[in-house]
């Protein structure tokens, strides 16, 4: 049942919508700050080994004990970290080394200058004495310790996070091959919508999904390269979605209104006569009014204007063709009990219900209504098509926000 206009399933819309989008092209880019929050497109080598050298892991002394209980050291050179020393120690030498700093060749251990009789400020000393036998290796952090050059730091797949960030940099690497941020327009479009800096008038409301759908786009890993508000005319939005299309930096556009059954859907009236474009009602709620196709060449995904069910369509059927498309894992949906007064359900389509998981691994649904309920909630609880009810105790499929 995916006939244009007719009824097609949660499961089968979604499939339409990653087709429509597809493989993600790769890239490499700088494995800096804006590689944050890519998949990686390749495995991530080490160029170097982490730590370079073996060093000091305190600030104090290198010592080379000419015999075990040696206490007393004459001290015949100080390393800065950023420094290499060109000395070696020799059996019952010390050296003043600071934390991060290259330890002299003949190094056996560092003790850090709590431990000595000598001022942890000033030039360094002549002689110095600690107070304890040092265990051999103690606070010298080997060479390669963490990462030996060629190895691999993560694999295709993974996260770019700030702490692989500063592990591939840590070891050499300067640039990443990632998937390429899907370019995202997206189109709010109604004739009673206020831009953020202006009156709504008297039949008119502040617009939000623009936003809203640009940031869950960015949480997804998308560019957004565009926000626009369209009214209901449609050669107004022939012309953006022409613009739009031509534009050779948008790959993907996503409106939201305009797709259901009244008389001025601008959206449907625009895009449904094309052979490119399917509208389907899902049984879904909320969301249920969809449509999807291609505007000249570039891909448009059109969601139901109803700000909730907006967002519920771009998380359970948009987002997981941009994960698809841009490396990342599917999510997996988990099971939670459901806690709560009973809630009536609308059987004949699925339901996702804005709902909170608690730290105990129930789930409740906030007492709130439409986006106060969107705004408590951490998670949706899906409630399959034959279901129409929600009881005490039930054991339900959640999906995090
Ligand atoms: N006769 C029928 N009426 C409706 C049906 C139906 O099957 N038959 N479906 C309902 C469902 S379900 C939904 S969802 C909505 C979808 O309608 P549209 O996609 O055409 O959206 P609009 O009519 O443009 O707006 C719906 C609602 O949302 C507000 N809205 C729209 N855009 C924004 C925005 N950018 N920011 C904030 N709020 C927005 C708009 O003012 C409306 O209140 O259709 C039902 N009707
Ligand atoms: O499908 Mo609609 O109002 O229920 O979002």
């Amino acid at each position: 049942m995916s006939a244009a206009g007719g009824h097609r399933s949660v499961a089968e819309h979604r499939a339409a919508i990653a087709d429509l989008l597809g493989a993600g092209a790769t890239e490499r880019v700088a494995l800096d700050r804006h590689a944050a929050g890519r998949r990686l497109a390749a495995d991530l080598v080490a160029a170097d080994d982490l730590p370079r050298f073996d060093n000091s892991a305190m600030d104090g002394y290198a010592v080379c004990p000419g015999s075990p209980d040696q206490r007393a050291y004459p001290v015949v050179g100080d390393v800065p970290a950023g420094s290499a020393p060109r000395f070696a120690l020799a059996p019952g030498e010390a050296a003043r080394v600071m934390t991060g700093a290259r330890v002299p060749e003949g190094t056996v251990a560092v003790v850090p200058v709590e431990r000595t009789d000598a001022s942890p400020t000033g030039p360094a000393p002549e002689r110095v004495t600690i107070d304890a036998d040092p265990t051999p290796g103690q606070h010298v952090r080997p060479r390669g310790e963490d990462v030996t050059a060629g190895s691999v730091l993560a694999a295709r797949g993974s996260a770019t996070t700030p702490a692989l960030i500063a592990l591939g940099r840590s070891a050499g690497c300067t640039v990443v091959e990632v998937q390429v941020a899907t370019r995202v327009a997206v189109v709010a479009t109604g004739a009673e919508l206020a831009p953020p800096d202006a009156d709504p008038g008297a039949g008119g409301i502040h617009e939000s999904n623009s936003d809203m759908i640009a940031a869950l786009a960015q949480a997804a890993g998308c560019d957004v390269r565009r926000a626009e508000v369209c009214s209901d005319e449609p050669p107004e939005l022939r012309a953006l979605l022409h613009d739009l299309d031509r534009d050779p930096d948008i790959d993907l556009v996503v409106t939201t209104g305009g797709v259901s059954a009244g008389a001025y859907e601008v959206v449907r009236q625009v895009c449904e006569p094309l052979p490119t474009f399917d509208f389907v009602h899902l049984a879904m709620q909320p969301g249920g009014p969809q449509g999807l196709g291609r505007y000249g060449s570039t891909p448009v995904i059109c969601l139901p204007g109803t700000p909730v069910g907006a967002f519920v369509a771009f998380e359970v059927l948009v987002r997981p063709g941009l994960d698809r498309r841009h490396g990342a894992p599917p999510a997996r949906p988990g099971q939670a009990a459901y806690r709560g007064k009973s809630r009536r359900t609308r059987a004949g389509r699925v339901q996702f219900v804005t709902s909170v998981l608690h730290d105990d691994g129930t789930v409740s649904a906030p007492d709130a209504r439409h986006l106060t309920a969107l705004a408590a909630a951490n998670c949706l609880i899906e409630v399959p098509e034959g279901v129409d009810q929600l009881i005490d105790g039930d054991v339900v499929t959640v999906h995090l926000l």
